[in-house]
């Protein structure tokens, strides 16, 4: 299965995650990480506006020098108890993060915006993951591996974060920074994306 964009598209991030999952659907983009600022408030813990208002902010900065483009940027954060889980400064931070989520259910939500000119489209989507109860001993080795630094919440579901999670309710893909499924409805809803192909032909 294979899709073509109706614009130059660009994609404003640097999540190698995101490239991947874009790339699997076939269309050509670039990609221009954004250096917007990631420093906004939370109002009334509505976490879908949030992740929206951040992945808006991120577009708008590439979109302003690239204004016959339609550029993609996202936002990715984990929610427990209340509180935003960004990407951990540390590794101490990690350990506290992972600490907390052991044996609990958290949310996590992605927020997407489509920036084309004047046009801004976004959405969100909410995962929930419940991580088992986790010993010292595991929780040292994911974080000593490194791999949760450059990730919300300090684990990446796509890796050997995977073994700190006991279930999922909700989309996968959009634990891993962009959810997919959705994502290609609305791009193709608003005109953005074709399916190429498509229709079986019968050579009999
Ligand atoms: C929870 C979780 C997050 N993540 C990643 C997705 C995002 O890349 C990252 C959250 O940080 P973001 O700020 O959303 O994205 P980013 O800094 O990686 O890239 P950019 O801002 O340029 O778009 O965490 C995983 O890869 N796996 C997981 O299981």
């Amino acid at each position: 299965m294979k899709f073509v964009s109706n614009v130059p598209i660009i994609l404003a991030s640097g999540s190698p995650r995101r490239k991947e999952l874009l790339q699997t659907l076939g269309f050509h983009f670039e990609v221009l990480p954004s250096n917007a600022d990631e420093a906004i408030d939370l109002i009334d813990e509505d976490f879908n506006g949030y992740v929206e208002r951040l992945a808006q902010r991120k577009a708008k900065v590439v979109s302003e020098t690239e204004k016959h483009s339609l550029v993609i940027a996202a936002d990715t954060i984990v929610v427990f108890n209340g509180n935003v889980y960004p990407k951990p400064s540390t590794a101490e931070e990690a350990v506290k993060f992972l600490t907390s989520f052991a044996g609990k259910t958290h949310s996590v939500f992605t927020g997407i915006c489509l920036q084309y000119g004047e046009r801004t489209i976004s959405f969100s989507e909410e995962t929930k993951v419940t991580f088992k109860p986790l010993d010292e001993q595991l929780i040292k080795a994911y974080v000593d591996s490194g791999d949760p630094m450059d990730k919300a919440g300090g684990y990446g579901i796509q890796t050997t974060g995977a073994l700190l999670v006991e279930k999922i309710d909700g989309d996968y893909l959009n634990v891993v920074g962009l959810p997919l499924s959705k994502f290609v409805d609305v791009m193709r809803k608003e005109g953005f994306l074709e399916l190429k192909g498509g229709v079986f032909t019968d050579d009999c």
